[in-house]
């Protein structure tokens, strides 16, 4: 990428102005599955028939690239901007993608960066892609409250997004980490489009009947507190752990695999909620 530069943000990025929605996928802790999140969001806008974009802004741990089996891809710019990387999908919808994750050498790397210029980072991945047209821009954020969530805060203060999707578990410690999530939304001024709880219960593989190993209900309960929708709850599903690690070696595309697997009737629930809500589009 070429310098960064400190420039003020004095209006919505003109690279957004032919996205419908924006919305994005925070979580309170690492791990807790909002990368999951962000992919199956992604999958089931898609299969509805959705253009959709997503930005990985996980500057330190981007996993999107592997998600989506894109390890292998590289971006490159054109003089509309970078250029997002396409995935396949059932012939539904379109679906691409922009992640640092296609900028780092080694795969296994992550970049330790200040905050200025992971700001800057985030500055050109907002203004300098060449999106085009979409219905959903999907932008999924690192763990906790960061110097990226605020960069990112800051650089859509002008665009409107619809809001946030807010991803804990059902362990305590977790649902503790999302409530300092939670106001740092409301200082911010962003919407909470709902919480989901995630690996909650586990499908078995033999008989897919849905047991509850670890307690359930935190997500839900937080929602009430917060007064903000819940949204549901997805199991641990280990089909779709196996569904991302063999992606490359299926016969199906991630978006097939997607649509045939336990979890997929679950998230569209999830995800119709969200519709439900029924946000003006931004353009
Ligand atoms: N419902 C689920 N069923 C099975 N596996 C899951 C589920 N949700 C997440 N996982 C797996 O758990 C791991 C962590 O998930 P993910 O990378 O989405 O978490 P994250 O919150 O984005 O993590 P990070 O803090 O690194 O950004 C991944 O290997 C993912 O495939
Ligand atoms: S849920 Fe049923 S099939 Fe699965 S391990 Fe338990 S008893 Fe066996």
């Amino acid at each position: 990428m070429s310098e960064f530069g400190e420039e003020e943000n004095d209006g919505p990025a003109p690279s957004l102005a032919q996205i419908k929605h924006i919305i994005l996928i925070l979580s309170g802790k690492g791990g807790v599955g909002k990368s999951s999140v962000t992919t199956q969001t992604a999958l089931s806008l898609c299969e509805m028939g959705y253009k959709v974009g997503v930005l990985d802004i996980d500057l330190t741990g981007p996993s999107l690239p592997r998600m989506f089996g894109l390890e292998d891809k590289s971006i490159y710019q054109d003089s509309n901007g970078w250029k997002p990387v396409d995935v396949k999908t059932n012939g539904k919808g379109s679906l691409s993608v922009i992640s640092i994750g296609f900028l780092l050498g080694d795969r296994g790397n992550s970049v330790v960066w200040r905050g200025p210029k992971k700001t800057a980072m985030i500055k050109q991945f907002v203004k300098d892609v060449a999106w085009g047209e979409l219905d959903y821009l999907l932008i999924d954020t690192p763990p906790g409250t960061s110097d990226e969530h605020i960069s990112i805060a800051e650089q859509l203060r002008f665009s409107g997004p619809d809001g946030a999707i807010v991803v804990t578990t059902p362990q305590g410690v977790a649902t503790a980490d999302v409530k300092k999530e939670l106001n740092f939304c409301k200082k911010i001024d962003l919407k909470i489009l709902g919480i989901v709880e995630n690996m909650s219960g586990f499908i078995c593989p033999h008989c897919a009947e849905c047991t509850n190993i670890f307690s359930s209900g935190g997500g839900k309960s937080l929602a009430d507190e917060f007064s903000v929708p819940y949204l549901g709850n997805i199991p641990i599903d280990p089909q779709f752990v196996d569904m991302i690690e063999n992606q490359k070696r299926s016969k199906k595309t991630l978006s097939e695999s997607y649509s045939e697997s336990s979890i997929h009737p679950i998230f569209h629930g999830i995800i119709q909620k969200v519709l439900d809500q029924k946000h003006p589009a931004r353009f």
